[in-house]
């Protein structure tokens, strides 16, 4: 299930059941006759499947919805009046329906500041009012309320920025997901062809994987392929974006770099991983395909080819190579 489509649910069944819950306390109160705080019920009821209504209308974009802050917002401010100006027994336990509606549909600063502000009002009419065992049940029962709310809205805020790296980078060397490189490839190759401005790409694979794999298991190879991946990021410019591709295998996507910048980079590369000391695995050496973009490319395919055609070619030279391939210019 995506994001978007879980939070409809929740956010659905967050009003439904509110409406459901504010609809039974308005009953009560005609049943005993309290027709100030019916009315009211009702209103909030109304208001919280408008709501509803709302979150299905907008079902595709559930986490930009700017109405639900100002339905929420309505529908606390509308409590709180209600709570300062009516003196209504019991009305303070109406809140708790809202604290959860808060925290469970807007963001969770926003939703812990819009239920302070309700609270504040509702629990200092409830400790003038009230008396003391009534006022303090109130308090621990609303606060309490609060906290576990405002702790889950923030487990599950942790939780999906957490399945979003996972997403966005390879669980295993911390280099972005190699399904996003074709994507992010062809739309540097439009704004190159729109700008005019070079585009390089590099092929890196490591040396010797398999024996490596063999002799410090596959844990020491991913613990290698992690740093090699923490260096090549120490190494690139902020524009440069890095991914990883098959078993030892990396690609640079280097923006605005020419056929002289990829030859610096790819060779100041090289040297700065074969001239280093592993932890654990000792010295390693890695072979590199380099391309620049011709007038010609336009697909992504091409481009990435043509740097695993190059480093095939630095694999053929022995490794610890870096080769360049240039593209053809087109046919005039
Ligand atoms: N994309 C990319 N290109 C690089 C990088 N480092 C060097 N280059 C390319 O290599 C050329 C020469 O780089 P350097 O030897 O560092 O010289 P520089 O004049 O200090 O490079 P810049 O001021 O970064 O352009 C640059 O103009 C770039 O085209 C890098 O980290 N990323």
């Amino acid at each position: 299930m995506t994001e978007t489509r879980l939070r409809t649910w929740t956010h659905a069944g967050g009003y439904t059941l509110a409406a459901g819950f504010i609809a039974i306390l308005a009953l009560q109160n005609l049943r005993y006759g309290f027709y100030n705080l019916f009315y009211l019920g009702l209103a909030m009821a109304a208001v919280l499947l408008v709501g509803l209504a709302y979150t299905v209308i907008c079902r595709r974009h559930q986490l930009s919805a700017p109405g639900h802050a100002i339905l929420l917002t309505l529908i606390n401010a509308g409590l709180a009046a209600t709570v300062v100006t009516l003196d209504a027994p019991g009305i303070g336990h109406w809140a708790a329906p809202l604290v959860v509606l808060n925290l469970l549909i807007l963001p969770l600063r926003r939703g812990l500041l819009l239920s302070a502000a309700l609270l504040v009002p509702v629990l200092l009419v409830s400790w003038f009012t009230s008396p003391l065992v009534a006022a303090l049940n109130l308090t621990g029962g609303l606060l309490l309320l609060l906290a576990i709310t405002a702790w889950y809205a923030w487990r599950y805020d942790h939780m999906a920025e957490s399945a979003k790296d996972l997403a966005l980078t390879d669980p295993v060397t911390g280099a972005q997901n190699p399904r996003f490189l074709d994507e992010t490839l062809q739309k540097e190759i439009s704004r190159a062809i729109a700008t005019g401005h070079p585009l390089s790409m590099i092929a890196l694979d490591l040396d010797h994987a398999e024996e490596i794999r063999s002799l410090h298991g596959t844990r020491g190879l991913q613990t290698l392929l992690r740093n090699i991946t923490r260096q090549l990021f120490d190494i690139i410019r902020a524009g440069d974006s890095l991914y990883s591709g098959d078993d030892a295998m990396f690609f640079l996507v280097l923006p605005f770099t020419p056929e002289e910048g990829v030859r610096v980079i790819a060779e100041r590369i090289r040297r700065s991983i074969s001239e280093q000391e592993w932890p654990e695995v000792g010295p390693v050496a890695i072979s590199l395909g380099c391309t620049t973009r011709s007038s010609d490319d336009t697909q992504a395919e091409t481009l990435k080819a043509r740097a695993l055609q190059a480093m095939a070619e630095a694999r053929q030279r022995g490794a610890d190579t870096a080769w360049f391939i240039p593209g053809e210019p087109a046919q005039a």
